[in-house]
């Protein structure tokens, strides 16, 4: 953003028409939802950069507008630029603080201390101000990013503000795509302030990161379906799962498959469970496998792995299905690895392991999960950073599962599911996702359409389920099985 910004300097826009612009877009989003007729009393906090100088020209127009402002300001080595609002502000007759506990009164409270130009732990006063206004629970708003996160990794420097909504500025800053962010920036909304696309892409190049879109997501999904066709050009996905232990997650991948629209399916699972799958399922091809001491599948019948366009392996069939998972490593076939699966891959070594492949892999680990297989760090911290890496090291595609679901690719482009609901922290939900993308890759293969680009409809459509779901029955509604029952409605939304 920075270099971006420096490219439009640059070029002629004057620094402070900029913050002239962008404060007014804040301004006047700020009179929409907090009119002044029931927001009487506004306190705006001003750090020393231009974060602060964004906060001092809204708080001016809102004084315009007939609020009543009060700054607070702690630290009085100001820029220039903002050290200019602050001056005009003064003039104002806009009253300002040294103590935050000025503003106790306010009916809310805008935050433009630091934005993306903090890179130290804040300590000290200012800490302490920021902890004693997140003690007071008022409404607060942040500008271009809550004061004390850092704006790529969205890591907690110090301390930092807890607002309700964060306006951020121009281009979504990497932050609000991480985890770890997302207790802090409350509800995010973008300000476009109109940044030339050709300053985008000098800097960045052709994007590395990307945000999946609906349209992005229904571009890669097997439909239209070609008006002459049969169930074998369809894909055929051979789903391996399910043990005694884990009986419902191949019932729940079973059913996340069928919502793909597959053309054929067959699901392999240990003998005993073969019955109830056929209920549940009675379009499906159930493969009753042997069993091992502790009902796990011990290996593959007679099957002919070569005949399937794709294999999903791993909901529910336990670290004893070792055999099987080695079986379907070794064969040529494009491979979804989930749960078990990926703790077996995780023993069996994952990078000497997928060098061996000869097709693509796609792994879908959750943080534990994905901390077996790749000891590179604490998936909680940067996921971005973490998921591109190991793509790269293993050549697999890997979705690292979480609040902000992120897709990396071996060539290094991550995907990010940037809309989902914590509805989905439930068990079982994982295993939808896996028949889910295991039905999409199989189909794919008949339209030659890219893994990457499929793996990332597939994220996209489980998200917006679970979305659909707690909307219609609340947070508390979307068990896995109900996900299932609301995967098809996504599409039609979509497609019509
Ligand atoms: N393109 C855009 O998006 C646009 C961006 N704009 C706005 O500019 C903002 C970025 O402005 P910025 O570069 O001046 O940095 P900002 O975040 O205000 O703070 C840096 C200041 O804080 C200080 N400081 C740092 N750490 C500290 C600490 N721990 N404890 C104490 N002090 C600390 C540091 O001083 P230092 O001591 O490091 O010299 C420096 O003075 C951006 O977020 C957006 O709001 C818009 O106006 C226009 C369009
Ligand atoms: N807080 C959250 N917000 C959004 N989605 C979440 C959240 N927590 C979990 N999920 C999603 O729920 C699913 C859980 O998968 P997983 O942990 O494999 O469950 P299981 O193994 O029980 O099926 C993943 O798709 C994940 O992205
Ligand atoms: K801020």
């Amino acid at each position: 953003m920075r270099e971006i910004e420096g490219r439009i300097f640059a070029a002629g826009m004057p620094v402070a028409a900029l913050m002239e612009k962008v404060a007014k877009l804040i301004a006047s989003r700020i009179e929409a939802l907090y009119p002044s007729t029931n927001t009487r009393r506004v306190g705006v906090l001003v750090g020393p950069g231009h974060n602060g100088g964004d906060a001092l020209v809204v708080a001016r127009e809102l004084h315009f507008q007939g609020y009543e402002v009060v700054v607070y300001r702690p630290i009085s080595k100001l820029k220039e630029l903002t050290s200019q609002h602050a001056q005009y502000a003064d003039s104002l007759g806009i009253l300002c603080y040294e103590q935050i506990e000025q503003l106790q009164d306010c009916d809310l409270i805008i935050d433009g201390l630091f934005g993306f130009g903090l890179e130290r732990a804040l300590e000290g006063p200012i800490a302490s101000a920021i902890n004693q206004l997140n003690e007071w629970s008022k409404l607060v708003i942040s500008i271009d990013l809550p004061s004390g996160l850092h704006t790529d990794t969205g890591e907690v420097l110090g301390t930092a503000v807890r607002p309700a909504r964060t306006f951020c500025l121009g281009l979504w800053k990497l932050a609000f795509l991480q985890d770890q962010a997302l207790e802090y920036v409350g509800t995010a909304e973008l300000i476009d302030f109109d940044v030339p696309l050709a300053d985008i892409w000098a800097v960045l190049g052709p994007p590395k990161l990307k945000r999946v879109t609906k349209t992005a997501a229904i571009a890669y999904l097997p439909i239209p379906r070609a008006p002459v066709t049969h169930k074998y050009k369809q894909g055929h996905l051979l789903l391996i799962c399910g043990s005694h232990k884990y009986g419902g997650g191949a019932i729940l991948s079973g059913l996340g498959a069928r919502a793909s629209g597959v053309g054929m399916l067959s699901i392999a699972v240990p003998e005993y469970l073969k019955p109830l799958l056929l209920a549940q399922l009675p379009e499906a091809l159930i493969i009753g496998c042997p069993e091992t001491e502790t009902g796990a599948i011990a290996s593959l019948p007679d099957i002919e792995l070569a005949s399937f366009s794709a294999i999903a392996c791993g909901p529910g069939v336990t670290k004893d299905a070792t055999s099987v998972v080695e079986k379907v490593l070794a064969s040529d076939r494009p491979l979804i690895l989930d749960a078990d699966g990926l703790n077996i891959l995780a023993e069996l070594g994952t990078i000497p392991t997928l060098s061996k492949r000869q097709a693509a892999t796609v792994l879908t680990p959750h943080g534990g999960e994905f901390k077996r297989l790749f000891p590179l760090g604490d998936p909680t911290k940067d996921r971005v950073q973490l998921v591109r890496e190991a793509s790269k090291l293993s050549g697999a595609t890997i979705l690292l599962k979480g609040a902000r679901t992120a897709i990396a690719n071996p060539s290094g482009s991550v995907w990010i599911v940037p809309e989902s609901t914590p509805a989905l922290a439930r068990g079982g939900s994982g295993d939808v996702l896996t028949g889910l993308m295991g039905g999409l890759v199989a189909a794919a293969s008949s339209k030659a359409l890219p893994l990457e680009e499929v793996v990332q409809s597939a994220a996209w459509w489980h998200a917006q389920a679970g979305i659909l779901a707690s909307q219609e029955r609340t947070e508390l509604g979307v068990d896995a099985y109900t996900l299932t029952q609301y995967l098809m409605a996504v599409v039609r939304e979509g497609v019509e």
